[in-house]
């Protein structure tokens, strides 16, 4: 079998960005920004113990070289990482000018980004009236709430009840090149929101704006509110062929599993399949077995940093690495001869630094099925190119294939 898995866990950064100095959370630099290593650190000293406790343990991920990529990432051993490596490992920078998760998905699949994207200014109202023009017209509704920076999940706790009430869209920005609109799923209607979503989408996307994202979510001002799995992703096609489109114009099948057909627009996908993360893995397990010769399996797993990286949870987000780390190691035996499977990340989200955003950082470069050693600094490109010479197919754009000839793997 010549199959590869490539495998997403959004946000797991292990810090080192050359360029961290030019983002920010809050006005503070990025720099010093690490998620792995100060989750690890929390852990050892005690101060990660809700739902979980003690030293971080990730026996999984370390046996194919975590605590090395760690190391190589941003330069300083984390506690209770650094097995001796089973697997390749390596640690990866980004170049494309922006933290999000478009950005990093596509520089993975080999496609940096050209462009500067349109980030919304942090004053209020934060959105150009013809903006909320349109969202209202499109909501048929008055007026709309928000029109501010916020966290998505602090935003509905302060507006979900006047949400309710008026039936005006929540609209709200960050850090990253978003447009989101949060609705109450029943009152305001789940498919209403995606219909308002998808038809604004061209507007931002002809601004430069990565994302117009729908934010479902259910409750009512005396239990509270939270938000539902149905959200949605209206992202600006990539800009290039992506891997995806390499292995598809190939003869290959290209399965999704999470968010990655949003991300990508569709493009050069298969089949979707979705949920929560626990039932990820079971659609990557399931594309373990069925997955056909020639194929690329595509997940990401984006509950490390919607649940956990953005609320600034650190135990929430070592308990989310520990399920993830036994879920995989079980996932791993199944592999066959000639499987490749590579696990990363897309940028970093460090649950103990200011703000509530995305943290430049380099990201670990975990390959089973490749042989053993260090690949050492490497670029995000070099990942697609990397799996497009072990699938046998022509590589285009900047990376380089960091494995040996498949001969002496
Ligand atoms: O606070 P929430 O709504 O989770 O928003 C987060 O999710 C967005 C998209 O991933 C990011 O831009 C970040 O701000
Ligand atoms: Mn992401
Ligand atoms: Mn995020």
């Amino acid at each position: 079998m010549t199959r590869a898995f490539l495998v997403v866990m959004d946000s797991v950064g292990c810090g080192g960005a050359p360029d961290a100095d030019r983002f920010f959370n809050d006005g503070v630099p990025d720099t010093g920004a690490n998620t792995l290593l100060h989750i690890a650190q929390a852990c050892a000293e005690g101060r990660a113990e809700e739902g979980r406790s003690g030293p971080l343990k990730l026996p999984n991920l370390d046996a194919l070289g975590l605590g090395e990529a760690v190391k190589l990432g941003g330069g300083e051993a984390a506690p209770n990482l650094g097995a001796m490596p089973q697997g390749r490992y390596g640690a990866a920078e980004e170049t494309s000018p922006g933290k999000d998760t478009p950005s990093g998905h596509w520089e993975l699949a080999g496609v940096p980004v050209p462009w500067d994207w349109h980030y919304f200014p942090k004053q209020e109202p934060t959105f150009p009236e013809a903006i909320t023009r349109a969202v209202c017209e499109l909501a048929e509704t008055p007026a709309t709430l928000g029109n501010c920076h916020a966290s998505g999940t602090e935003i509905i706790s302060r507006l979900g009840a006047e949400h309710m009430k008026t039936g005006w869209p929540i609209c709200y920005t960050s850090a990253d090149s978003v447009f989101q609109i949060a609705a109450h799923e029943e009152t305001f209607g789940e498919q209403r929101l995606q219909d308002l979503c998808k038809r604004l989408a061209p507007m931002l996307h002809e601004m430069k704006v990565g994302r117009v994202i729908s934010r479902p979510f259910v409750g009512s001002p005396e239990a509270g509110f939270t938000r539902t799995s149905n959200r949605h992703d209206y992202a600006i096609s990539p800009p290039e062929p992506t891997l995806c489109d390499w292995v598809q114009e190939a003869g290959g099948k290209v399965l999704a599993v999470g968010k990655i057909g949003d991300i990508f627009s569709m493009k050069g996908i298969d089949e979707v399949r979705t949920g929560p993360d626990a039932q990820l893995m079971t659609h990557l397990d399931y594309y373990l077995s069925e997955a056909p010769e020639g194929s690329l399996t595509f997940a990401n797993f984006v509950e490390f940093d919607s649940l956990y990286g953005h609320r600034r949870n650190v135990s929430g987000y070592a308990r989310a690495l520990e399920w993830f780390d036994a879920e995989i190691g079980k996932i791993l035996v199944g592999l066959q001869p000639g499987d490749l499977m590579v696990l990363t990340a897309d940028h970093g989200n460090d649950p103990t630094w200011h703000g509530t955003d995305h943290t430049r950082e380099r990201v670990p470069v975990l390959v089973h099925g490749a042989g053993q050693g260090s690949l050492g600094n490497v670029a995000f490109a070099d990942v697609a190119a990397s799996i497009a010479a072990h699938l046998g197919i022509a590589a285009r754009g900047p990376g380089r294939n960091f494995l040996p000839p498949r001969s002496t793997a």
